[in-house]
Protein backbone atom coordinates (compact mmCIF):
# COMPACT_ATOMS: atom_id res chain seq x y z
CA UNK A 1 0.00 0.00 0.00
CA UNK A 2 1.31 3.53 -0.68
CA UNK A 3 2.45 5.30 2.59
CA UNK A 4 0.47 8.42 2.91
CA UNK A 5 2.97 12.15 4.36
CA UNK A 6 1.92 14.37 6.28
CA UNK A 7 2.71 17.43 7.44
CA UNK A 8 3.68 18.12 10.81
CA UNK A 9 0.76 20.56 11.48
CA UNK A 10 -1.28 18.09 10.22
CA UNK A 11 0.22 15.49 12.99
CA UNK A 12 -0.66 17.45 15.71
CA UNK A 13 -4.31 18.26 14.18
CA UNK A 14 -4.32 14.46 14.75
CA UNK A 15 -2.96 14.82 18.06
CA UNK A 16 -5.69 17.98 19.03
CA UNK A 17 -8.25 15.71 18.10
CA UNK A 18 -7.06 12.19 19.79
CA UNK A 19 -6.78 14.83 22.92
CA UNK A 20 -10.43 16.00 22.38
CA UNK A 21 -11.77 12.36 22.24
CA UNK A 22 -10.29 11.60 25.79
CA UNK A 23 -6.96 10.49 24.73
CA UNK A 24 -4.30 12.27 27.22
CA UNK A 25 -0.82 13.73 25.77
CA UNK A 26 0.50 11.99 28.53
CA UNK A 27 -0.54 8.09 27.24
CA UNK A 28 0.51 9.59 23.84
CA UNK A 29 3.79 10.13 25.11
CA UNK A 30 4.04 6.77 26.67
CA UNK A 31 3.44 5.22 23.49
CA UNK A 32 5.94 7.34 21.75
CA UNK A 33 8.23 6.17 24.22
CA UNK A 34 7.29 2.75 23.93
CA UNK A 35 8.07 2.97 20.37
CA UNK A 36 11.52 4.75 20.33
CA UNK A 37 12.44 1.86 23.04
CA UNK A 38 11.61 -0.86 20.40
CA UNK A 39 13.64 1.28 18.08
CA UNK A 40 16.71 1.44 20.28
CA UNK A 41 16.81 -2.62 21.15
CA UNK A 42 15.90 -3.29 17.20
CA UNK A 43 18.71 -1.40 16.63
CA UNK A 44 20.86 -2.82 19.08
CA UNK A 45 19.67 -6.41 20.20
CA UNK A 46 18.90 -7.29 23.76
CA UNK A 47 18.02 -4.76 26.08
CA UNK A 48 19.71 -5.94 29.28
CA UNK A 49 23.32 -3.97 30.37
CA UNK A 50 22.44 -1.64 27.44
CA UNK A 51 24.14 2.06 27.69
CA UNK A 52 22.01 4.49 26.21
CA UNK A 53 22.48 8.01 26.24
CA UNK A 54 19.70 10.30 25.83
CA UNK A 55 19.78 13.96 25.07
CA UNK A 56 16.78 15.90 26.06
CA UNK A 57 15.15 19.34 24.90
CA UNK A 58 12.78 21.37 26.96
CA UNK A 59 9.92 20.26 25.09
CA UNK A 60 7.67 17.19 24.54
CA UNK A 61 10.62 15.94 22.23
CA UNK A 62 12.54 16.14 25.70
CA UNK A 63 9.67 14.42 27.58
CA UNK A 64 9.76 11.49 25.08
CA UNK A 65 13.39 11.19 26.12
CA UNK A 66 12.80 10.79 29.17
CA UNK A 67 9.74 8.55 29.53
CA UNK A 68 11.90 6.22 27.66
CA UNK A 69 14.95 6.41 30.23
CA UNK A 70 11.88 4.92 32.53
CA UNK A 71 10.99 1.79 30.24
CA UNK A 72 14.60 1.50 29.07
CA UNK A 73 15.69 1.27 33.13
CA UNK A 74 12.52 -1.25 33.05
CA UNK A 75 14.03 -3.51 30.47
CA UNK A 76 17.77 -3.71 32.42
CA UNK A 77 19.26 -1.45 30.33
CA UNK A 78 21.22 1.59 31.44
CA UNK A 79 19.74 4.94 30.37
CA UNK A 80 22.27 8.23 31.00
CA UNK A 81 19.74 11.19 30.15
CA UNK A 82 20.99 15.01 29.91
CA UNK A 83 18.39 17.70 29.65
CA UNK A 84 20.40 20.32 27.65
CA UNK A 85 18.74 23.43 28.79
CA UNK A 86 19.18 22.15 32.53
CA UNK A 87 16.06 20.38 34.37
CA UNK A 88 15.08 23.70 35.92
CA UNK A 89 13.54 24.37 32.41
CA UNK A 90 11.10 21.80 31.86
CA UNK A 91 7.24 22.43 32.09
CA UNK A 92 4.14 20.76 32.26
CA UNK A 93 4.42 17.66 31.08
CA UNK A 94 8.47 16.97 30.86
CA UNK A 95 8.76 18.53 33.96
CA UNK A 96 6.06 14.98 34.95
CA UNK A 97 8.56 13.04 33.13
CA UNK A 98 11.48 14.51 34.69
CA UNK A 99 9.67 13.49 38.51
CA UNK A 100 8.78 10.16 37.04
CA UNK A 101 12.27 9.94 36.12
CA UNK A 102 13.92 10.76 39.17
CA UNK A 103 11.20 9.63 41.25
CA UNK A 104 12.24 5.70 39.51
CA UNK A 105 16.01 6.19 41.11
CA UNK A 106 17.04 8.22 37.24
CA UNK A 107 19.51 10.99 37.74
CA UNK A 108 20.58 13.68 35.29
CA UNK A 109 24.15 14.49 33.61
CA UNK A 110 24.57 18.19 33.46
CA UNK A 111 26.80 18.03 30.03
CA UNK A 112 25.97 16.40 27.07
CA UNK A 113 29.85 15.63 26.51
CA UNK A 114 29.97 13.72 29.90
CA UNK A 115 26.67 11.60 29.45
CA UNK A 116 27.79 10.86 25.84
CA UNK A 117 30.87 8.62 27.75
CA UNK A 118 30.64 4.84 27.03
CA UNK A 119 27.81 4.96 25.28
CA UNK A 120 26.05 2.03 23.17
CA UNK A 121 23.81 3.74 21.64
CA UNK A 122 22.65 7.55 21.71
CA UNK A 123 18.76 9.13 21.56
CA UNK A 124 18.57 12.40 19.99
CA UNK A 125 15.04 13.71 21.69
CA UNK A 126 16.73 17.39 21.64
CA UNK A 127 13.96 19.12 19.06
CA UNK A 128 11.05 18.08 17.34
CA UNK A 129 8.42 19.18 15.31
CA UNK A 130 8.06 22.24 17.56
CA UNK A 131 11.20 23.78 16.81
CA UNK A 132 11.92 26.27 13.42
CA UNK A 133 15.12 27.23 11.96
CA UNK A 134 18.74 26.85 12.97
CA UNK A 135 19.57 25.28 16.82
CA UNK A 136 20.34 27.71 19.09
CA UNK A 137 22.71 26.70 21.93
CA UNK A 138 22.59 24.83 23.90
CA UNK A 139 21.05 22.82 21.27
CA UNK A 140 23.99 23.16 18.90
CA UNK A 141 26.58 21.96 20.86
CA UNK A 142 24.83 18.69 22.20
CA UNK A 143 24.35 18.00 18.55
CA UNK A 144 27.90 18.70 17.66
CA UNK A 145 28.23 16.21 20.90
CA UNK A 146 25.96 13.88 19.41
CA UNK A 147 27.67 14.00 15.94
CA UNK A 148 31.28 13.62 17.39
CA UNK A 149 30.38 10.29 19.03
CA UNK A 150 28.05 9.00 16.30
CA UNK A 151 31.81 9.54 14.31
CA UNK A 152 33.48 7.00 16.83
CA UNK A 153 30.42 4.73 15.54
CA UNK A 154 27.65 4.91 18.27
CA UNK A 155 24.72 4.61 16.55
CA UNK A 156 21.74 7.40 17.03
CA UNK A 157 17.72 6.74 16.60
CA UNK A 158 16.48 10.17 16.30
CA UNK A 159 12.91 10.90 18.02
CA UNK A 160 10.33 11.96 16.01
CA UNK A 161 12.43 13.91 13.29
CA UNK A 162 16.76 14.21 13.53
CA UNK A 163 17.23 17.79 15.59
CA UNK A 164 17.69 20.75 13.08
CA UNK A 165 15.76 18.74 10.02
CA UNK A 166 12.13 20.78 9.15
CA UNK A 167 9.91 17.66 8.75
CA UNK A 168 7.58 19.95 6.65
CA UNK A 169 10.13 21.04 3.94
CA UNK A 170 12.42 18.87 3.71
CA UNK A 171 15.17 21.40 4.19
CA UNK A 172 18.16 20.73 7.23
CA UNK A 173 19.87 23.65 9.40
CA UNK A 174 23.54 24.34 9.07
CA UNK A 175 23.92 22.19 12.45
CA UNK A 176 21.61 19.15 12.44
CA UNK A 177 21.63 15.92 13.79
CA UNK A 178 22.60 12.38 11.40
CA UNK A 179 20.86 9.61 12.76
CA UNK A 180 20.68 5.28 11.60
CA UNK A 181 17.09 5.01 12.51
CA UNK A 182 14.21 8.12 12.99
CA UNK A 183 11.23 7.14 14.68
CA UNK A 184 8.74 8.89 13.17
CA UNK A 185 5.72 9.43 15.86
CA UNK A 186 2.05 9.90 14.74
CA UNK A 187 2.06 9.68 10.84
CA UNK A 188 4.99 9.87 8.06
CA UNK A 189 5.93 13.29 7.63
CA UNK A 190 6.54 14.55 3.77
CA UNK A 191 9.67 16.44 4.53
CA UNK A 192 11.23 13.30 6.41
CA UNK A 193 11.24 11.26 2.49
CA UNK A 194 12.59 14.87 0.82
CA UNK A 195 16.48 15.39 0.33
CA UNK A 196 18.12 16.89 1.32
CA UNK A 197 16.63 15.69 5.14
CA UNK A 198 15.76 12.22 3.91
CA UNK A 199 19.69 11.65 3.85
CA UNK A 200 19.88 12.42 7.67
CA UNK A 201 17.24 10.07 9.20
CA UNK A 202 18.64 6.94 8.70
CA UNK A 203 15.70 4.49 8.68
CA UNK A 204 12.53 5.43 8.73
CA UNK A 205 9.90 3.72 11.22
CA UNK A 206 6.66 4.73 11.97
CA UNK A 207 5.34 4.53 15.79
CA UNK A 208 1.89 4.51 15.74
CA UNK A 209 0.07 6.40 17.99
CA UNK A 210 -3.46 5.63 17.02
CA UNK A 211 -4.05 9.07 16.48
CA UNK A 212 -4.51 8.38 12.39
CA UNK A 213 -7.97 7.84 10.47
CA UNK A 214 -8.82 6.57 7.30
CA UNK A 215 -10.32 10.00 6.59
CA UNK A 216 -6.52 11.93 6.97
CA UNK A 217 -6.12 13.61 3.71
CA UNK A 218 -2.57 12.86 2.85
CA UNK A 219 -0.18 15.58 1.18
CA UNK A 220 1.74 13.51 -0.79
CA UNK A 221 2.19 9.62 -0.94
CA UNK A 222 5.09 7.34 -1.32
CA UNK A 223 5.27 4.15 -3.70
CA UNK A 224 6.99 1.07 -2.56
CA UNK A 225 7.72 -1.83 -5.43
CA UNK A 226 4.35 -3.44 -5.66
CA UNK A 227 2.53 -0.38 -5.64
CA UNK A 228 4.60 1.41 -9.15
CA UNK A 229 4.09 -2.20 -10.34
CA UNK A 230 0.69 -2.18 -10.47
CA UNK A 231 0.30 1.31 -11.35
CA UNK A 232 2.36 0.21 -14.63
CA UNK A 233 1.17 -0.85 -17.96
CA UNK A 234 0.54 -4.75 -18.49
CA UNK A 235 0.59 -5.69 -22.07
CA UNK A 236 -3.30 -7.08 -22.83
CA UNK A 237 -3.17 -10.53 -24.17
CA UNK A 238 -3.68 -10.58 -27.31
CA UNK A 239 -2.78 -7.07 -28.17
CA UNK A 240 -0.92 -6.23 -31.35
CA UNK A 241 1.78 -3.61 -31.61
CA UNK A 242 -0.39 -0.43 -31.78
CA UNK A 243 -2.34 -1.42 -28.85
CA UNK A 244 0.45 -1.37 -26.63
CA UNK A 245 0.81 2.05 -27.59
CA UNK A 246 2.96 4.60 -29.74
CA UNK A 247 5.34 7.24 -28.82
CA UNK A 248 6.79 10.42 -30.78
CA UNK A 249 10.03 11.13 -29.57
CA UNK A 250 11.66 14.48 -30.48
CA UNK A 251 14.86 15.44 -29.55
CA UNK A 252 18.60 15.34 -30.94
CA UNK A 253 19.08 18.64 -33.05
CA UNK A 254 22.49 18.46 -34.73
CA UNK A 255 25.57 17.07 -32.68
CA UNK A 256 22.97 16.08 -29.74
CA UNK A 257 22.55 12.55 -30.75
CA UNK A 258 23.05 11.20 -27.53
CA UNK A 259 20.17 12.55 -25.79
CA UNK A 260 17.78 11.56 -28.23
CA UNK A 261 19.42 7.84 -28.25
CA UNK A 262 18.94 7.62 -24.54
CA UNK A 263 15.53 8.91 -24.49
CA UNK A 264 14.62 6.75 -27.46
CA UNK A 265 16.12 3.90 -25.54
CA UNK A 266 13.91 5.09 -22.22
CA UNK A 267 11.22 4.36 -24.62
CA UNK A 268 12.10 1.28 -26.27
CA UNK A 269 13.16 -0.61 -22.70
CA UNK A 270 10.12 0.35 -20.83
CA UNK A 271 7.98 -1.60 -23.37
CA UNK A 272 5.56 -0.21 -25.63
CA UNK A 273 4.58 -0.94 -29.38
CA UNK A 274 5.95 1.65 -31.41
CA UNK A 275 8.86 4.34 -30.56
CA UNK A 276 9.31 6.54 -33.72
CA UNK A 277 12.53 8.86 -33.24
CA UNK A 278 12.11 12.46 -34.95
CA UNK A 279 15.97 14.03 -34.66
CA UNK A 280 17.80 16.08 -37.40
CA UNK A 281 19.57 14.18 -39.91
CA UNK A 282 23.15 13.14 -38.13
CA UNK A 283 21.51 12.41 -34.87
CA UNK A 284 18.66 10.23 -36.50
CA UNK A 285 21.69 8.13 -38.31
CA UNK A 286 22.76 7.86 -34.68
CA UNK A 287 19.57 6.82 -33.28
CA UNK A 288 19.41 3.94 -35.79
CA UNK A 289 22.29 2.81 -35.31
CA UNK A 290 22.18 2.54 -31.59
CA UNK A 291 18.52 1.41 -31.25
CA UNK A 292 17.28 -0.76 -33.97
CA UNK A 293 13.80 -1.43 -32.73
CA UNK A 294 13.12 2.58 -32.65
CA UNK A 295 11.52 3.81 -36.27
CA UNK A 296 13.79 6.99 -37.32
CA UNK A 297 12.38 10.29 -39.79
CA UNK A 298 14.15 13.86 -39.53
CA UNK A 299 12.90 16.76 -38.72
CA UNK A 300 13.84 20.32 -41.09
CA UNK A 301 15.80 22.71 -39.68
CA UNK A 302 14.63 24.25 -36.74
CA UNK A 303 17.72 26.45 -36.83
CA UNK A 304 16.27 27.62 -39.82
CA UNK A 305 14.77 31.02 -39.42
CA UNK A 306 12.95 30.83 -42.52
CA UNK A 307 12.25 27.10 -42.52
CA UNK A 308 11.38 26.51 -38.64
CA UNK A 309 7.60 26.93 -39.67
CA UNK A 310 7.79 23.87 -42.19
CA UNK A 311 9.69 22.18 -39.48
CA UNK A 312 6.76 22.67 -36.59
CA UNK A 313 4.08 21.67 -39.17
CA UNK A 314 6.16 18.19 -39.80
CA UNK A 315 6.30 17.72 -36.52
CA UNK A 316 2.50 17.93 -35.78
CA UNK A 317 1.71 15.63 -38.71
CA UNK A 318 3.95 13.20 -37.81
CA UNK A 319 2.55 13.31 -34.00
CA UNK A 320 -1.08 12.26 -35.44
CA UNK A 321 0.20 8.49 -35.37
CA UNK A 322 1.49 8.71 -31.90
CA UNK A 323 -0.25 8.25 -28.68
CA UNK A 324 2.03 10.26 -27.02
CA UNK A 325 4.67 12.74 -27.49
CA UNK A 326 7.98 13.23 -25.63
CA UNK A 327 10.04 16.44 -26.61
CA UNK A 328 12.91 17.79 -25.36
CA UNK A 329 16.58 16.14 -24.97
CA UNK A 330 19.29 17.74 -27.37
CA UNK A 331 16.38 19.38 -28.84
CA UNK A 332 18.71 22.52 -28.37
CA UNK A 333 17.75 26.36 -27.86
CA UNK A 334 16.65 29.32 -30.13
CA UNK A 335 13.50 30.77 -31.81
CA UNK A 336 13.09 27.06 -33.46
CA UNK A 337 12.63 25.00 -30.63
CA UNK A 338 10.95 27.51 -28.89
CA UNK A 339 8.45 28.25 -31.85
CA UNK A 340 7.93 23.99 -31.62
CA UNK A 341 7.69 23.70 -27.88
CA UNK A 342 4.94 26.21 -27.97
CA UNK A 343 3.00 25.31 -30.98
CA UNK A 344 3.32 21.66 -29.73
CA UNK A 345 1.68 22.49 -25.64
CA UNK A 346 -0.85 25.33 -27.55
CA UNK A 347 -1.82 22.72 -30.44
CA UNK A 348 -1.02 18.88 -30.06
CA UNK A 349 -3.95 16.84 -29.27
CA UNK A 350 -2.64 13.97 -27.31
CA UNK A 351 -0.47 13.73 -24.04
CA UNK A 352 2.83 15.63 -24.24
CA UNK A 353 6.09 14.77 -22.33
CA UNK A 354 8.11 17.90 -21.87
CA UNK A 355 11.91 17.43 -21.05
CA UNK A 356 15.17 19.14 -20.86
CA UNK A 357 15.75 21.81 -23.96
CA UNK A 358 11.87 21.79 -24.03
CA UNK A 359 11.30 22.66 -20.35
CA UNK A 360 13.98 25.41 -20.70
CA UNK A 361 12.13 26.95 -24.68
CA UNK A 362 8.60 27.08 -22.30
CA UNK A 363 10.59 29.27 -20.10
CA UNK A 364 10.96 31.55 -22.83
CA UNK A 365 6.96 31.39 -23.61
CA UNK A 366 5.60 31.46 -19.93
CA UNK A 367 1.96 31.94 -21.57
CA UNK A 368 1.86 28.77 -23.25
CA UNK A 369 2.45 27.04 -19.42
CA UNK A 370 -0.52 28.79 -18.25
CA UNK A 371 -2.93 28.68 -21.24
CA UNK A 372 -5.49 26.52 -20.26
CA UNK A 373 -5.14 23.45 -22.39
CA UNK A 374 -7.27 20.10 -23.21
CA UNK A 375 -4.65 17.72 -23.63
CA UNK A 376 -2.01 15.64 -20.29
CA UNK A 377 1.07 18.26 -20.30
CA UNK A 378 4.01 16.24 -18.40
CA UNK A 379 7.38 18.52 -17.48
CA UNK A 380 10.30 17.16 -15.83
CA UNK A 381 12.78 19.62 -15.27
CA UNK A 382 15.80 19.24 -12.87
CA UNK A 383 16.22 21.85 -10.11
CA UNK A 384 17.87 24.24 -12.76
CA UNK A 385 15.17 23.98 -15.44
CA UNK A 386 12.55 24.25 -13.38
CA UNK A 387 14.36 28.06 -11.61
CA UNK A 388 13.67 28.92 -15.19
CA UNK A 389 10.03 28.13 -14.71
CA UNK A 390 9.37 29.82 -11.38
CA UNK A 391 9.75 33.12 -9.62
CA UNK A 392 12.01 33.06 -6.78
CA UNK A 393 13.93 29.93 -5.61
CA UNK A 394 12.72 26.34 -6.33
CA UNK A 395 11.14 24.23 -3.29
CA UNK A 396 10.39 20.87 -4.50
CA UNK A 397 7.92 20.86 -1.35
CA UNK A 398 5.87 22.96 -3.90
CA UNK A 399 5.69 21.14 -6.77
CA UNK A 400 1.79 20.49 -6.16
CA UNK A 401 1.43 24.25 -6.29
CA UNK A 402 3.27 24.45 -10.01
CA UNK A 403 1.20 21.66 -11.08
CA UNK A 404 -1.91 23.18 -10.03
CA UNK A 405 -0.93 27.19 -11.39
CA UNK A 406 -0.19 25.20 -14.96
CA UNK A 407 -2.57 22.21 -15.28
CA UNK A 408 0.72 19.86 -15.75
CA UNK A 409 1.94 17.16 -13.97
CA UNK A 410 5.33 18.21 -12.40
CA UNK A 411 8.30 15.95 -12.11
CA UNK A 412 10.77 18.05 -9.97
CA UNK A 413 13.76 15.79 -10.59
CA UNK A 414 16.72 15.39 -7.90
CA UNK A 415 17.39 13.02 -4.92
CA UNK A 416 13.95 12.24 -3.96
CA UNK A 417 11.81 13.25 -6.96
CA UNK A 418 8.59 14.70 -6.12
CA UNK A 419 5.62 14.10 -8.67
CA UNK A 420 2.59 16.66 -8.88
CA UNK A 421 -0.06 16.40 -10.79
CA UNK A 422 -2.33 18.96 -11.12
CA UNK A 423 -5.74 17.20 -9.72
CA UNK A 424 -3.48 17.81 -6.51
CA UNK A 425 -2.26 14.36 -5.86
CA UNK A 426 1.65 14.31 -5.08
CA UNK A 427 4.31 11.66 -4.90
CA UNK A 428 7.76 11.44 -3.38
CA UNK A 429 9.77 9.26 -4.54
CA UNK A 430 11.57 6.67 -2.10
CA UNK A 431 14.43 4.60 -5.09
CA UNK A 432 16.92 6.08 -6.68
CA UNK A 433 20.80 6.10 -6.10
CA UNK A 434 23.22 9.33 -7.00
CA UNK A 435 24.58 6.86 -9.69
CA UNK A 436 21.53 8.28 -11.37
CA UNK A 437 23.25 11.67 -10.73
CA UNK A 438 25.18 11.36 -14.33
CA UNK A 439 24.55 13.06 -18.16
CA UNK A 440 22.01 11.66 -19.75
CA UNK A 441 19.87 9.61 -17.03
CA UNK A 442 16.97 12.21 -17.25
CA UNK A 443 16.69 11.70 -21.10
CA UNK A 444 15.94 7.86 -20.29
CA UNK A 445 13.24 9.14 -17.60
CA UNK A 446 11.37 10.98 -20.13
CA UNK A 447 11.56 8.25 -22.59
CA UNK A 448 10.33 5.14 -19.69
CA UNK A 449 7.14 8.38 -19.17
CA UNK A 450 6.10 8.33 -22.77
CA UNK A 451 6.02 4.72 -23.50
CA UNK A 452 3.74 4.15 -20.10
CA UNK A 453 1.94 7.23 -20.81
CA UNK A 454 1.27 5.57 -24.05
CA UNK A 455 -1.39 2.80 -23.09
CA UNK A 456 -3.15 5.01 -20.73
CA UNK A 457 -2.66 8.55 -19.47
CA UNK A 458 -3.09 7.54 -15.69
CA UNK A 459 -0.96 10.26 -14.31
CA UNK A 460 -0.04 7.91 -11.16
CA UNK A 461 1.92 5.93 -13.67
CA UNK A 462 4.25 8.88 -13.85
CA UNK A 463 5.02 8.76 -9.82
CA UNK A 464 5.23 4.57 -11.13
CA UNK A 465 7.53 5.48 -13.69
CA UNK A 466 10.13 7.75 -11.76
CA UNK A 467 9.88 5.10 -8.77
CA UNK A 468 10.99 2.31 -11.52
CA UNK A 469 13.91 4.69 -13.11
CA UNK A 470 14.95 4.80 -9.80
CA UNK A 471 15.23 0.94 -9.07
CA UNK A 472 16.86 1.00 -12.82
CA UNK A 473 19.77 3.70 -11.19
CA UNK A 474 20.07 1.45 -8.37
CA UNK A 475 20.28 -1.81 -10.17
CA UNK A 476 22.82 -0.29 -12.43
CA UNK A 477 24.94 0.52 -9.42
CA UNK A 478 24.96 -2.45 -7.90
CA UNK A 479 26.25 -4.15 -11.48
CA UNK A 480 28.68 -1.85 -11.41
CA UNK A 481 29.94 1.05 -8.76
CA UNK A 482 27.76 3.69 -7.69
CA UNK A 483 30.60 6.16 -8.95
CA UNK A 484 30.51 4.42 -12.44
CA UNK A 485 27.40 3.88 -13.87
CA UNK A 486 26.62 5.78 -16.95
CA UNK A 487 23.11 6.55 -18.39
CA UNK A 488 23.31 3.66 -21.08
CA UNK A 489 23.61 1.15 -18.28
CA UNK A 490 20.47 2.83 -16.73
CA UNK A 491 18.39 2.13 -19.64
CA UNK A 492 20.19 -1.70 -19.83
CA UNK A 493 18.86 -2.30 -16.16
CA UNK A 494 15.00 -1.15 -16.84
CA UNK A 495 13.71 -4.24 -17.71
CA UNK A 496 15.38 -6.40 -15.02
CA UNK A 497 14.17 -3.42 -12.51
CA UNK A 498 10.79 -4.09 -13.38
CA UNK A 499 10.84 -7.60 -13.06
CA UNK A 500 12.36 -7.11 -9.48
CA UNK A 501 9.39 -4.79 -8.53
CA UNK A 502 6.51 -7.20 -9.75
CA UNK A 503 9.01 -10.15 -7.53
CA UNK A 504 9.72 -11.59 -10.83
CA UNK A 505 12.90 -13.86 -10.29
CA UNK A 506 12.71 -14.29 -14.14
CA UNK A 507 11.65 -17.00 -16.86
CA UNK A 508 10.69 -20.55 -15.71
CA UNK A 509 10.88 -22.79 -18.23
CA UNK A 510 7.52 -24.31 -19.17
CA UNK A 511 5.75 -22.18 -16.55
CA UNK A 512 2.41 -20.24 -18.01
CA UNK A 513 2.33 -16.64 -19.25
CA UNK A 514 1.43 -14.48 -16.21
CA UNK A 515 -1.95 -12.55 -16.97
CA UNK A 516 -2.06 -9.18 -15.23
CA UNK A 517 -5.38 -10.78 -12.51
CA UNK A 518 -2.94 -13.32 -11.63
CA UNK A 519 -0.75 -10.10 -9.99
CA UNK A 520 -3.24 -8.38 -8.46
N1 LIG B 1 1.74 16.72 20.74
C1 LIG B 1 1.78 15.61 21.48
O1 LIG B 1 0.94 15.35 22.28
C2 LIG B 1 2.87 14.68 21.33
C3 LIG B 1 4.12 15.16 20.94
N2 LIG B 1 5.16 14.36 20.94
C4 LIG B 1 6.49 14.90 20.85
O2 LIG B 1 6.47 16.28 20.98
C5 LIG B 1 7.30 16.89 20.01
C6 LIG B 1 6.88 18.29 19.78
O3 LIG B 1 6.98 18.90 21.01
P1 LIG B 1 6.97 20.47 21.23
O4 LIG B 1 5.89 21.07 20.44
O5 LIG B 1 6.99 20.71 22.67
O6 LIG B 1 8.32 20.93 20.58
P2 LIG B 1 9.83 20.39 20.67
O7 LIG B 1 10.23 20.18 19.28
O8 LIG B 1 10.02 19.35 21.65
O9 LIG B 1 10.62 21.63 21.30
C7 LIG B 1 10.31 22.91 21.07
C8 LIG B 1 11.28 23.66 21.97
O10 LIG B 1 12.37 24.01 21.18
C9 LIG B 1 12.64 25.37 21.33
N3 LIG B 1 13.10 25.84 20.04
C10 LIG B 1 12.39 26.05 18.92
N4 LIG B 1 13.17 26.36 17.90
C11 LIG B 1 14.43 26.35 18.38
C12 LIG B 1 15.69 26.61 17.81
N5 LIG B 1 15.84 26.94 16.51
N6 LIG B 1 16.78 26.50 18.59
C13 LIG B 1 16.66 26.19 19.90
N7 LIG B 1 15.47 25.94 20.49
C14 LIG B 1 14.38 26.02 19.74
C15 LIG B 1 11.40 26.02 21.84
O11 LIG B 1 11.74 26.98 22.74
P3 LIG B 1 11.24 28.48 22.60
O12 LIG B 1 11.81 28.95 21.31
O13 LIG B 1 9.75 28.40 22.55
O14 LIG B 1 11.80 29.12 23.78
C16 LIG B 1 10.69 24.86 22.52
O15 LIG B 1 11.01 24.85 23.88
C17 LIG B 1 7.19 15.98 18.85
O16 LIG B 1 8.26 16.14 17.95
C18 LIG B 1 7.17 14.64 19.53
O17 LIG B 1 8.48 14.21 19.80
C19 LIG B 1 5.02 12.98 21.33
O18 LIG B 1 5.28 12.92 22.69
C20 LIG B 1 3.66 12.42 21.05
C21 LIG B 1 2.62 13.26 21.65
N1 LIG C 1 21.62 12.07 -5.86
C1 LIG C 1 20.63 11.51 -6.56
N2 LIG C 1 19.92 10.50 -6.03
C2 LIG C 1 18.92 9.94 -6.73
N3 LIG C 1 18.53 10.34 -7.98
C3 LIG C 1 19.20 11.34 -8.55
C4 LIG C 1 20.27 11.99 -7.88
N4 LIG C 1 20.73 12.95 -8.68
C5 LIG C 1 20.00 12.91 -9.81
N5 LIG C 1 19.07 11.94 -9.74
C6 LIG C 1 18.11 11.57 -10.79
O1 LIG C 1 18.81 11.49 -12.01
C7 LIG C 1 18.07 12.04 -13.09
C8 LIG C 1 18.87 13.20 -13.68
O2 LIG C 1 18.11 13.86 -14.63
P1 LIG C 1 18.64 15.15 -15.41
O3 LIG C 1 19.28 16.08 -14.44
O4 LIG C 1 17.56 15.63 -16.27
O5 LIG C 1 19.80 14.51 -16.27
P2 LIG C 1 20.17 14.72 -17.81
O6 LIG C 1 19.63 16.07 -18.20
O7 LIG C 1 21.64 14.65 -17.85
O8 LIG C 1 19.50 13.61 -18.54
C9 LIG C 1 16.73 12.44 -12.49
O9 LIG C 1 15.81 11.39 -12.65
C10 LIG C 1 17.06 12.63 -11.01
O10 LIG C 1 15.93 12.44 -10.19
K1 LIG D 1 14.71 14.86 17.76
Amino acid sequence: MPTPLFTPAQVREMDARAFDRGTSADALMERAAGHLERAVRDLAGYGYGLRVTILCGKGNNGGDGLALARRLTDVGARATVCVVTGEETLEGLPAVQRDRWLARGGTLVSSPQEALVGADVTVDCLLGTGAAGEPRDPYRTAIAALAAERAQGTPVVACDVPSGVDAETGTVAERAVTADVTVTLGAEKVGLRMWPARGRCGDLVTGDLGILERRDEPVAWSLDDRDADHLLPFPPPGAHKRQRGRVLIVAGAQGMSGAAVLATRGAVEAGVGLVTCLAAPGSRDAVAGAVPEALTATFGDLDDRDDHDAAVADVLARAQDADVVVAGPGLGRGGGPTALVRALVERLERPLVLDADAVNALAEVPEALTAPRANALVLTPHEGELARLVDGPVQRNRASEYAADWGATVVAKGPGTVTASPDGRTWVCASGSVALATGGTGDVLSGMIGAVLAGDVDLARVAATVHWHGRAGEAAAALRHPAAVRAGAVADAVPTARARMAGDPGPRPGAPIPRPEDRR
